[in-house]
């Protein structure tokens, strides 16, 4: 039986119904689809994740491209409703597609794309907060103060980790990962190591320069390292970022084994996806090592947390907002928009006012 829809329309008269399962920052990507003639549907529902139902009921018999989001999934049964409805095109508000049968979409003749590029600094500038958090113990020690326990100046109060000079791991120096190293070896001039299936040139390029740079002005340079196996980073760095896709190779990348070649007193930050640390092996490895302390933005079965984790005080946990800037939603938003005109071509929507309006 078809559920009762909640929607706000702009449009109405527009020629190409769009949907966007939920609504996003800005109103420029409401403008440029406007623009190009749609009616453009947003889900008002008050429900955080949309059942695969849920949207079947906002597609209808006719819709002509939807813009979905990352908790939901985008399988067979979703791509085959929207064929149905003569749909030709769908965006993730998200980079990569661990949420999207791709292969589905291609066998229903749905054209399907995402919104990378604009979230990489942002989430860089997260994953880097979060390793400065777990490093200096800010959640604990804000914790403390509000609780009123703060009687003075100690030589041991809240002692945690210099990251300058010490070694900063990446995992997937992709687009996320390359920006987070950049960020960690110029702002803190630490030595990096990174693992990924690819060679990260400019990234390399990048220390090169700057540590020359430092050497110049009478400084100790920065160095890189690309490894030839993850375990070496694991082994070697202080603090480490995971940045590669999810996929079937990198789920539980990070598991018990891995945990225990890392160093007691390292720091691991999760900014990927949740999968592909084993959370429940991490809850152990916190509970028995103190002083290894994760800050965590992803998490294995969103929205909930494995048990103890929340209990870990060498944890900091955030919920999943490695994106949220402004410039940045309003810019997955656009892209998101921009994804779907682009692959609703044969609907003859006019390339030349689209380029000219953003
Ligand atoms: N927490 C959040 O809000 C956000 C999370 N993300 C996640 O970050 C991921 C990375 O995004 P980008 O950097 O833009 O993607 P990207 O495609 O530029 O980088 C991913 C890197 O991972 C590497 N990789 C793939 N498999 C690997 C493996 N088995 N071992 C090591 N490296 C491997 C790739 O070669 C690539 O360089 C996204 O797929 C997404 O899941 C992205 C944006 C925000
Ligand atoms: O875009 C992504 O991949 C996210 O995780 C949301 O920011």
């Amino acid at each position: 039986m078809a559920k009762p829809v909640q929607i706000e329309v702009w449009n109405p008269n527009g020629k190409y119904r769009v949907i966007s399962t939920k609504s996003m920052p800005g109103t420029r990507w409401i403008d440029l689809l406007v623009q190009q003639d749609c009616r453009v549907e947003i889900c008002t529902l008050n429900k955080t994740i949309l059942s695969v139902e849920d949207i079947i009921a906002l597609i209808g018999d006719k819709c002509d491209g939807v813009i979905g989001q990352l908790t939901e999934d985008w399988g067979d049964t979703l791509f085959s409703a929207l064929s149905k409805a003569g749909g030709k095109a769908f965006s993730n508000m998200a980079v990569g597609y661990n949420n999207v049968d791709v292969d589905a979409a291609t066998k229903y003749g749905v054209a399907v794309g995402n919104t990378p590029g604009v979230l990489t600094e942002t989430t860089a500038e997260l994953a880097a907060s979060l390793s400065l958090a777990a490093a200096r113990r800010i959640v604990e020690a804000d914790g403390f103060m509000r609780a009123g326990l703060y009687e003075g100046w100690l030589p041991h109060l809240f002692v945690g980790n210099l990251l300058k000079g010490q070694t900063v791991g990446v995992i997937g120096a992709g687009r996320i990962g390359s920006a987070y190293a950049r960020m960690m070896v110029e702002g803190f001039k630490m030595n990096l190591i990174y693992y990924d299936l690819y060679q990260a040139t400019r990234l390399e390029k990048f220390v090169t320069a700057y540590g020359q740079f430092l050497k110049a002005n009478g400084e100790q340079p920065v160095t890189w390292k690309r490894a030839s196996s993850m375990d070496e980073v694991l082994q070697e760095a202080d603090v480490i970022s995971l940045h590669p896709i999810l996929d079937k190779t990198t789920y539980h990348l990070v598991n018990k084994e891995r945990l225990s070649m890392m160093k007691k007193e390292a720091i691991l930050v999760n900014c990927s996806r949740g999968p592909v640390v084993d959370e429940v092996a991490l809850v152990e490895h916190l509970r028995e090592n103190p002083m290894f302390r994760v800050g965590l933005d992803v998490f294995e079965d969103e929205p909930y947390m494995k048990p103890g984790l929340a209990d870990m005080k060498n944890a900091v946990v955030v919920p999943h907002i490695a994106s949220a800037s402004k410039w940045t939603r309003e810019g997955m938003a656009t892209l998101a928009a921009l994804n779907v005109l682009v692959d609703m071509r044969s609907l003859h929507i006019n390339f030349f006012i689209i380029l000219h309006s953003i």
